[in-house]
C-alpha cells in the first residue's frame, strides 16, 4: 500500500508540473535555441543570463543531502565563495549542514518551485544529484521512475530555458550484462537491467540530445562506486565498500552482502568531487564528448578485506549474499576505461586502494576515538 500511496502522490505532483498542462509561463534563454523545449507563449520574455568568465558561477545542488552533495558544496564553496553555492533537498538538513552555508527546500518534481529558485537566486550552474540509487530503486520502481526520469525532465527544461551549465552524474550502473565488462569503454552497448540504470542511460541521452538540439551546456560523468567516510551511501550496490570501514573500526566484524570475488570499479569521494569540478570548469572545446567514464581503482570484497586487514588484522568477515544486489553487481562493469576523460580534460585520480584504506581508517578511527572520549 505505501508504494501505491507514494505513486499516486508522485503522479499528482508530476501532473501538476508537466509541460502538457499548459500552465507554465515559458521563456527561452539559450544561445542557438530555435525554440524552447517547453512550448513558448506569444508574450514570453527572452532573458539571457549574462555570466562572464570572471564572475563566479552561482550553483544549485539538488539532492544535496545524500552521500555526495555536502562534500561537493564544501569544495565548490571553497572555490566560489560560501554564498554562491546553494544546497537543496526535500529532507531536513542536520544542524552543521544548515549552518555551513545556504540551504533551500527543493523538490525536483515541482517544476515551478525549481524555476523560482533558479530565477530568484540567479543560478548559473546546476548540479543535479537527486536520484534513487540501484538497490532502493529496485525496491520502489514507481518512485525511482518519477524522481530519476520525470525529475530529470524538469531539470533539463529549467537548465535549457535559463541557460544553465548542467551537471548530471551517471554511473557504472548505466551498463548491463551485454556491455563489455572488463574494461567497459565510453561507447558500447548499454542495456542495464535496473530502473536506476535505465534512468541514467535516459539522462545521458536526453542531456546529449538537449545539447545538440538546444545548445544546453550538459556535462555528465559516469561515477564508479563512491567511498566516503563522513557521509552514508543512499542504498546502492557498492555500499558494502563504505560499511566495511565503519564495522571494522567499531565492532571488528563485517558481514558482506556481495560474493568475495565480485569486482567493481570504485573511487574515493575526494577524487569524485574534484573530477566533477574539473569537468564543469573544462573549456567546452576540450570536451569531445558530453558523457565520460571516470575511474580510479577496481577491487573485489576479498581484496578490500585483505587491504583492511593489513591495518586491522583481527577483522572477521563473513558473507551473506543479497541476491538483488549480487545480480546487479554481476551485470555491471568490472573495470572502467576512462582514457577519454584522461586525454580530453586531463582527468587523473589521486587515490588507489592502499591510500583509500588508510584515509578511511584514519578518518573513522579518529571520529570513533573522539566519540568515545566524550
Ligand atoms: N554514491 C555513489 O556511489 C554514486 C555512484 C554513481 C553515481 N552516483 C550519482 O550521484 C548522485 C548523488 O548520489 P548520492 O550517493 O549522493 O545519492 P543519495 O541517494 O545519497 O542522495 C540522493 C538525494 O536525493 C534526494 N531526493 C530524493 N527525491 C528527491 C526529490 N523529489 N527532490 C529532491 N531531492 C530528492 C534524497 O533526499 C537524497 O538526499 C546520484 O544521481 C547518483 O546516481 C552516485
Ligand atoms: C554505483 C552507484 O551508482 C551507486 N553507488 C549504486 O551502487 O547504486
Amino acid at each position: 500500500m505505501p508504494v501505491v500511496r507514494t505513486l499516486s502522490k508522485v503522479a499528482k505532483q508530476a501532473l501538476l508540473s508537466t509541460p502538457g498542462c499548459g500552465c507554465q509561463p515559458l521563456t527561452v534563454a539559450v544561445r542557438n535555441i530555435s525554440f524552447s523545449p517547453r512550448q513558448v507563449t506569444s508574450d514570453a520574455s527572452f532573458h539571457s543570463v549574462s555570466f562572464s568568465e570572471t564572475d563566479h558561477p552561482k550553483v544549485l545542488i539538488t539532492g544535496g543531502l545524500g552521500q555526495l552533495g555536502v562534500g561537493l558544496a564544501k569544495l565548490l564553496r571553497k572555490r566560489f565563495g560560501n554564498n554562491n553555492v546553494i544546497l537543496s533537498d526535500i529532507r531536513k538538513p542536520p544542524s552543521h549542514v544548515f549552518h555551513s552555508g545556504p540551504f533551500i527546500y527543493s523538490d525536483i518534481l515541482d517544476y515551478k518551485n525549481l524555476r523560482e529558485i533558479v530565477v530568484n537566486n540567479r543560478i548559473t550552474w546546476l548540479v543535479h544529484y537527486s536520484a534513487l540509487l540501484s538497490a532502493v530503486g529496485e525496491a520502489n520502481v514507481p518512485l525511482a521512475r518519477a524522481v530519476n526520469i520525470t525529475g530529470l525532465h524538469n531539470i533539463l527544461d529549467i537548465a535549457a530555458e535559463h541557460g544553465l551549465r548542467l551537471f548530471v552524474p551517471s554511473t557504472i550502473g548505466a551498463f548491463g550484462p551485454t556491455s563489455p565488462r572488463n574494461p567497459t569503454p565510453d561507447l558500447c552497448v548499454q542495456r542495464p537491467r535496473t530502473i536506476y540504470g535505465v534512468s541514467k542511460v535516459h539522462a545521458e541521452l536526453m542531456g546529449e540530445y538537449y545539447h545538440h538540439r538546444y545548445g544546453l551546456d550538459f556535462r555528465c560523468l559516469r561515477y564508479p562506486g563512491i567511498i566516503s567516510a563522513d557521509s552514508q551511501p543512499g542504498g546502492g550496490t557498492t555500499d558494502y565498500a563504505v560499511q566495511i570501514f565503519h564495522d571494522a573500526v567499531k565492532t571488528g566484524k563485517f558481514e558482506c552482502n556481495l560474493k568475495p570475488d565480485t569486482r567493481l570499479p570504485m573511487m574515493y569521494i575526494d577524487d569524485c568531487l574534484r573530477a566533477t569540478l574539473e569537468v564543469m570548469e573544462a573549456p567546452a572545446d576540450t570536451l569531445s564528448m558530453r558523457t565520460y567514464n571516470i575511474n580510479a581503482m577496481s577491487f573485489t570484497p576479498e581484496e578490500l578485506v585483505q587491504e583492511v586487514q593489513k591495518q586491522l588484522p583481527d577483522l572477521e568477515v563473513t558473507y551473506d549474499v543479497d541476491t538483488v544486489r549480487q545480480a546487479i553487481a554481476d551485470s555491471w562493469p568490472m573495470n572502467f576505461d576512462d582514457s577519454n576523460a584522461r586525454n580530453d580534460w586531463g582527468w587523473k585520480h589521486d587515490y588507489d586502494l592502499p591510500e583509500l584504506v588508510q584515509t578511511m581508517l584514519n578518518f573513522i578511527g579518529s571520529e570513533t576515538r573522539i566519540a568515545r572520549a566524550n
